[in-house]
């Protein structure tokens, strides 16, 4: 049965009509978990600080992280220091701003140089959220973000703003679940799962990336190359993924299985 949303309508029919891809196996040899946040660890919620720790969350990945030796790490869109507010620290290892920011298991930390056009960006964004309630500008130093998920009256102008911001700055377009960001070059999730590759604890694995936005796709792509697979959270849709889990607490199962089992 349709909804009275034509968007809604259309998304629901194209995920009906794309086969769903088969729960992945647990019997992994040397696993290399990369998890995205929202939408895979956490789920979706109106605004980004609505996000707050779970103690089954922190709990299975603490586990899951000591059961691997380490090899796992959160891959997101956020800062690290957000990642490290939602997961309680629970993970030594962690990437944020899609790739731009990289802590290794060590400690050490690497930023990449924001670009001078950001805050350029942040104040386009403020202007244009100023009259529009709902709208949520999100400052995250290399990169800046609009959300319009309470004011989706407003999508197509917020992209649009977007897009003319790029194309003026230099800045690369990151589209998002009810998000449009404007990011420093460089980097991606897929840059960043290749470099945590090539490093201790995670060298000599296979790569497992869980995730549910296009963003993740990048991280798909890097973990297949390196001899692993992806793993798409939520409904079926066209990606490079290999395997997918339906939600959140199919996400966590897996996990908790995969815990016992590897
Ligand atoms: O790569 P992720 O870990 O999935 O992060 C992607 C973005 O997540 C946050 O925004 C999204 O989640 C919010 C809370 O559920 C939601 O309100 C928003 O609509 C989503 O786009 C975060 O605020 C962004 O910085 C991340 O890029």
């Amino acid at each position: 049965m349709g909804t009275s949303n034509p968007t809604i309508d259309a998304a629901n029919a194209a995920a009906d009509a794309t086969p769903r891809l088969p729960a992945p196996p647990l019997q992994l040899k040397r696993p290399a978990l990369f998890l995205d946040l929202d939408g895979v660890l956490a789920p979706l919620a109106e605004t980004p600080d609505a996000v707050v720790p779970d103690s089954r969350r922190t709990a299975v990945l603490k586990a899951v992280a000591e059961r691997l030796d380490g090899r796992v790490a959160i891959i997101s869109g956020r800062t690290i220091a957000e990642v490290d507010r939602i997961a309680e620290a629970a993970l030594a290892s962690a990437s944020g701003v899609h790739g731009l920011e990289r802590r290794r298991a060590d400690g050490s930390v690497d930023h990449a140089k924001p670009a001078k056009t950001v805050r350029q960006a942040v104040e386009a964004f403020h202007d244009f959220a100023r009259d529009r309630p709902g709208m949520i500008v999100e400052d995250k130093t290399v990169s800046a973000g609009l959300h319009f998920r309470g004011a989706p009256a407003e999508a197509e102008a917020a992209k649009a703003l977007a897009r003319r911001l790029a194309d003026d700055t230099g800045l690369v377009l990151q589209p998002g679940n009810l998000v449009v960001e404007v990011k420093t070059p460089g980097t991606d999730k897929g840059t960043a799962l290749t470099a945590f590759m090539a490093e201790a604890p995670f060298a000599g694995g296979v790569p497992v990336m869980l995730g549910d936005d296009l963003t993740d796709e990048d991280g798909f792509v890097a973990a297949e190359a390196a001899g692993g697979f992806g793993v798409l959270v939520g409904p079926p849709r066209e990606t490079a993924a290999r395997y997918g889990l339906p939600d959140v607490d199919g996400v966590l199962d897996w996990l908790e299985r995969l815990k016992e089992s590897a």
